[in-house]
């Protein structure tokens, strides 16, 4: 089938594997190795001692070497993709990239092993004699009827899980299909008649999955190569396909199609003639599933039948089935509890975990992935995308469970909650940071409103913002735009019954904020009639005035423009907190190596020593409310004053200010940031720092230096930023950055939220 990618794909995929350097793997170590004594410890003699330890206790292997997230993805090239036998050493970069899958998208290791082996007693001896080195397998693109037997055999022998992808996982996917499919059509599973093409690894496997979910055998009839499965049939026959042979005198899919509501094709490309859809019943689901050329392309399939619901395997239409959406996550729970395998209840879970999430809004990642273009719910959004990153969060959990209920767990989990929380390290990385903070905000939920409330990611994170209970969003916007637009995004928040609206066109309390409007910002320049025409236009303004006239509680705007501009809105009509006389930005950089404040990176270019100090305070106070203990440096080019550069100095008296306005700070400086983030390294320069450890919050001496720092990080660490967090206001107000992602306005939402709770308590914590 190889013939039907296109030119043009195929050298860009042979480019890719070639470039830079070949294939699409490596390893790396994940513990030091940079003196003598780490050499001792990982090697010998040192490594002698976890040898010891799990030649004296078997399971704890798990605790000292990487087999507990260790897969083999193990072929002998006999079936590959549809591709047929072209042998092991041509299949390895299809395992080469299924272990590319697993570490990406659930951070499990693979190695592909491509063995040499047809004969099945051989080839299980091989595989069953791997199991010290791996807490699972994946058996992949091994043909059928052997891959049947070799499954089933290594099950029975290996007590870890054993899993033929191209069976199950196609299972599982085919599955979920299948039952919103049939939700949508008002149909059945134990009454609907299935054919199939193919009577392979994927589609016995799909039968039998879809039989213990209800489907009647008698309403099943199985075609392959040599036509229908029937009693008595010789030619090409086996015990597997056997038990779907009907007693029948059909000959050929032609003879059987009449009626199906489902077609299933796990066979070859074009085998499925527009003709005899017009056979099938009403609103059928067809499974048009041989990769990379599916039975029926879905465009003659939908002139056929526009009643029909219509899946591939392919990327490029909608509902596409592919066992990308589920191998990745049913391993990572199995690894997780330490399953001895992967019974058919963690199949039944995955199923309905998929089933149930492609019933969920579409998030932003899936919009982003497929160019805003997510479809919600429905016959064209069967199954979920392989990009929505809520796969991991639903699936591996309920894998997990089902493990531990039907007792194959070695190691069950404790906390189910607190396990699919930290799942969220594989999907957005500011989860754990954010974790108290959004914990906080869910217990009383504030009033936060949006200037740019017609933008997607404002639109897209309300909806999260709606779904997690985190505030009560009102959205400033024009009611047509946003309803339009919520539909388009495919988003099910309703106007006035989950967030509000005011409509910049038509708000009844328009003079009432003009008023307002003069009252505050009178004196700063702002004429009534200047009032007049910003209440209108100027969205900022809106939101800031309905701040502080206590009709929300918090203030988000930003996401294009200027940042002063919007900062001067803020001043001017918000006003600052008790004690402040400037604002300041703190900003957030969650890394691989943990998560950083900085300050301050967006608001005052040079600040003086006491505006340092003011704003080292207020950061701490922040930082805390992360659950985070504040240990601040100083930071500068000077060490401990090493420089009497004017910086220098400053960065010298902020640290005298603080040290006399809030003692028991664990902050000190002026350091370079070396020293801030080794103590090491600051036990060299100035032993006896009342700063221990590695420090969380960086303090900069200007703006320049916070903002390069924090770009910097951002881009070269591949970290994810949280803020800027505005710092100083009387009442919550935050700007957003251009290159904010709805995840980040959603992160910025429930830190305002967490500060209107502390305003409230007390008016001078904002
Ligand atoms: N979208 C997805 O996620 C997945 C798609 N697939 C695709 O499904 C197909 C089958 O894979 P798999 O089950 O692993 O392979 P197998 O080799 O185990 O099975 C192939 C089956 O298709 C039958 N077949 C082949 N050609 C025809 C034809 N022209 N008409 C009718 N039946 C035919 C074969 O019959 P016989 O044995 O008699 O030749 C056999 O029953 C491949 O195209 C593969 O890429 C597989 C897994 C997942
Ligand atoms: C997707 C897959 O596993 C196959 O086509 O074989
Ligand atoms: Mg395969």
């Amino acid at each position: 089938m190889a013939e039907n990618i296109s030119q043009d794909l195929k050298t860009g995929a042979i480019f890719y594997h070639r470039n830079p350097r070949p294939g699409k793997l490596e390893i790396q170590p994940t513990k030091p190795l940079g003196n003598q004594r780490d050499l001792a410890l990982a090697y010998s003699p040192g490594v002698a001692a976890p040898c010891e330890a799990i030649a004296a206790d078997p399971a704890e292997a798990a605790n000292l070497t990487s087999r507990q997230n260790l897969v083999a993805v193990i072929s002998n090239g006999t079936a590959v993709l549809g591709l047929g036998d072209i042998g092991p050493l041509a299949s390895k970069p299809v395992m080469e990239g299924k272990a590319v899958l697993f570490k990406k998208f659930s951070g499990i290791d693979v190695f592909d092993i491509e063995v040499a082996e047809k004969n099945v007693d051989r080839l299980v001896e091989v595989i069953a004699a791997l199991e010290p080195t791996f807490g699972g397998i994946n058996l992949e693109d091994i043909k059928a009827p052997e891959c049947f037997e070799v499954e089933e055999r290594l099950k029975a022998r290996m007590g870890i899980p054993v899993f033929h992808d191209d069976q199950h996982g196609t299972a599982i996917i085919v599955a979920a299909a299948v039952m919103n499919a049939l939700e949508l059509a008002g149909k059945r599973i134990g009454e609907v008649k299935i054919v199939t093409s193919g009577a392979g690894a994927a589609a016995l496997a799909c039968l039998n999955l879809l039989v213990s979910l209800g489907a009647k055998r008698e309403n099943i009839w199985v075609t392959d190569i040599e036509g229908v499965v029937y009693e008595g049939r010789e030619a090409l026959m086996d015990r597997w396909k056997a038990v779907y042979a009907q007693k029948t005198d059909a000959r050929t899919l032609a003879d059987v199609i009449q009626d199906a509501d489902i077609f299933l094709g796990l066979s070859a490309g074009g085998v499925l003639k527009p003709a005899l859809l017009e056979k099938m019943a009403p609103r059928p689901l067809i499974l048009a599933l041989a990769n990379p050329y599916p039975e029926i392309m879905p465009e003659e399939a939908e002139a056929a039948r526009p009643d029909a619901m219509i899946c591939t395997g392919r990327s490029d239409y909608p509902n596409q089935v592919n066992n990308v959406l589920c191998f990745p996550y049913i391993f990572r729970g199995a690894l997780d509890v330490g399953a001895t395998t992967i019974n058919e209840a963690m199949k039944a879970a995955a199923v309905t975990a998929i089933a149930g999430l492609a019933r969920e809004a579409p998030s932003e990642v899936v919009a982003r992935a497929y160019g805003g273009e997510a479809h919600p719910f429905g016959r064209k959004s069967l199954i979920p995308s392989p990009f929505d990153p809520r796969l991991i969060l639903r699936i591996a959990p309920a894998v997990a469970k089902a493990a531990m209920e039907t007792g194959v767990a070695t190691r069950p989990l404790a906390d189910l909650d607190a396990y699919a929380d930290s799942l969220t390290r594989f999907v957005f990385r500011s989860g754990f940071v954010m974790k108290p903070i959004f914990a906080k905000a869910k217990e009383a939920p504030k009033r936060v409103i949006y200037a740019e409330g017609e933008d997607e990611r404002v639109l897209r994170a309300v909806q999260v913002v709606v779904e997690e209970g985190l505030a009560r969003p009102i959205l400033i916007g024009r009611p047509n735009v946003v309803e339009t637009r919520i539909k388009r995004f495919g988003l099910s928040m309703v106007i006035g019954r989950h967030f509000d609206l005011v409509n910049p066109d038509d708000d009844p309390r328009y003079r009432d904020y003009v008023a307002t409007y003069v009252e505050a910002a009178g004196r700063k320049g702002i004429t009534p009639d200047a009032a007049k025409t910003l209440v209108r236009t100027n969205s900022t303004v809106i939101g800031a005035l309905a701040v502080r006239r206590g009709d929300a509680d918090a203030l988000i705007c930003g996401l294009e423009g200027r940042f002063q501009s919007r900062l001067k809105h803020i001043k001017d009509i918000i006003g600052f907190a008790p004690g402040f006389r400037e604002m300041a930005a703190l900003s957030l950089v969650i890394t691989s190596k943990g998560a950083f404040f900085l300050a301050d990176t967006h608001v005052q270019p040079n600040p003086d020593a006491e505006a340092i100090a003011d704003m080292t305070i207020a950061c701490a106070s922040h930082v805390r409310r992360f659950g985070l203990e504040p240990k601040i440096a100083l930071v500068s080019h000077s060490d401990f004053g090493s420089a009497d550069t004017p910086s220098a100095v400053k960065m010298r008296k902020a640290l005298e200010c603080i040290r006399d306005r809030a003692p028991d700070l664990e902050v000190d400086g002026e350091m370079q940031a070396d020293a801030a983030l080794s103590a090491a390294i600051r036990e060299r320069v100035y032993p006896g720092s009342r700063l221990k450890g590695e420090a969380n919050v960086l303090v900069m001496p200007n703006l320049d230096a916070a903002n390069v720092a924090f770009q910097f990080t951002k881009m070269l660490a591949d970290s994810l930023p949280v803020g800027p967090i505005l710092i100083g206001p009387a009442k919550p107000a935050h700007i957003l950055t251009p290159s904010v992602t709805a995840r980040g306005i959603v992160n910025l939402t429930a830190i305002a939220v967490v500060e209107a709770q502390a305003a409230e308590r007390e008016p001078a914590a904002v």
